[in-house]
């Protein structure tokens, strides 16, 4: 797909992507109810995702985490069938309001997948610019104002990976090993200096020391973008998580949230038995 922006190139104009200066935004899901076709998957989801915080979502397979992730920022309309009805406020606009670009909000609300996909025979320096001609962001690239140079360097800084390929910028994104390959996607996606980062199980594929570079990077970000993760790994979302929601669906019956509050209300003093249940292992 080629997606064209007619977005105002300059580069240097307040809040431009060469800027490292971030903020993290606030993110509220209102009465959101979604649908594949005739099937309902959600149902009445109230959520605040704090700015600044790592909001986990828990929940049995197919209970719609990841609907409710694409939902957050625009991807699941692009899903054929898909529908919604609820209102998504990003720092109080509603990101399905008809004046706001998808696009637009796509590049505020950014989303790292299960499996890192960076360029594989692109270098990690390009890797990380990668996003900003996407969301119809430049930065300059030569001369004396050079802009990029210092961009990649805090992106990779913040993803934890810039000690690591400081040395290797040129080398492709391909070359690096899977958890290299998702700080470096992590980094991509914080180049375009979104407010709100989702991350649908960002280390599924990841051996354990690899998951705690990620987990640790997760946690050094969050002062600037909030983070908003899908994570079926009940230590990790207790690891890194300020929130939790716990999302079920039971037979037949859409998913909604069961129980949602502080990480560690939720996991020690659960206030409903299912909650309870779900987080001690007992099913799911
Ligand atoms: N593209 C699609 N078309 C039709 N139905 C879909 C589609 N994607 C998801 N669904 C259905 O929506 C429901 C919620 O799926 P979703 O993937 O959001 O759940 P989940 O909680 O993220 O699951 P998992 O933990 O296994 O990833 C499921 O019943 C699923 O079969």
């Amino acid at each position: 797909m080629t997606i064209t922006s007619t977005a105002d190139p300059v580069a240097d104009a307040p809040g431009s992507p060469a800027s490292p200066a971030r903020k993290p935004g606030s993110l509220v899901a209102q009465d959101v109810h979604a649908w594949f076709g005739d099937h309902q998957v959600l149902s009445a989801v109230d959520l605040v995702m704090a700015a600044g915080e790592v909001t986990a979502l828990i929940g049995p397979s197919g209970c719609g985490k990841s609907t409710f992730l694409r939902i957050l920022n625009r991807m699941h309309e692009l899903v054929p069938g898909a529908a919604l009805a609820g209102q998504i406020l990003l720092d109080g606009q509603d990101i399905y309001d008809p004046s706001l670009r998808p696009i637009e909000s796509r590049r505020r609300v950014g989303m790292v997948f299960q499996k890192a996909n960076p360029f594989p025979t692109m270098s990690i320096y390009d890797n990380v610019l990668a996003g900003l001609s996407l969301t119809g962001q430049k930065v300059k690239r030569r001369g004396k104002d050079n802009e990029a140079d210092a961009l990649v360097e805090h992106s990779l800084r913040s993803a934890g990976l810039w000690d690591e390929v400081r040395n290797r910028l040129g080398t492709p994104g391909g070359s690096l090993s899977g958890g290299q390959q998702q700080r470096l996607c992590i980094a991509r996606s914080l180049a375009v200096r979104p407010d709100v980062l989702l991350m649908d199980e960002p280390c599924s594929a990841l051996d354990p020391t690899s998951t705690r570079r990620v987990e640790e990077t997760i946690r050094q970000i969050a002062s600037e973008v909030t983070v908003v993760i899908v994570t079926h790994n009940m230590q990790q979302a207790q690891r890194v998580s300020d929130r939790c929601a716990f999302f079920l669906a039971a037979e037949g019956l859409p998913g909604h949230i069961v129980e949602q509050g502080s990480t560690s209300d939720v996991f020690e003093r659960p206030r409903d038995e299912r909650t309870a249940d779900y987080v001690n292992g007992r099913f799911g």
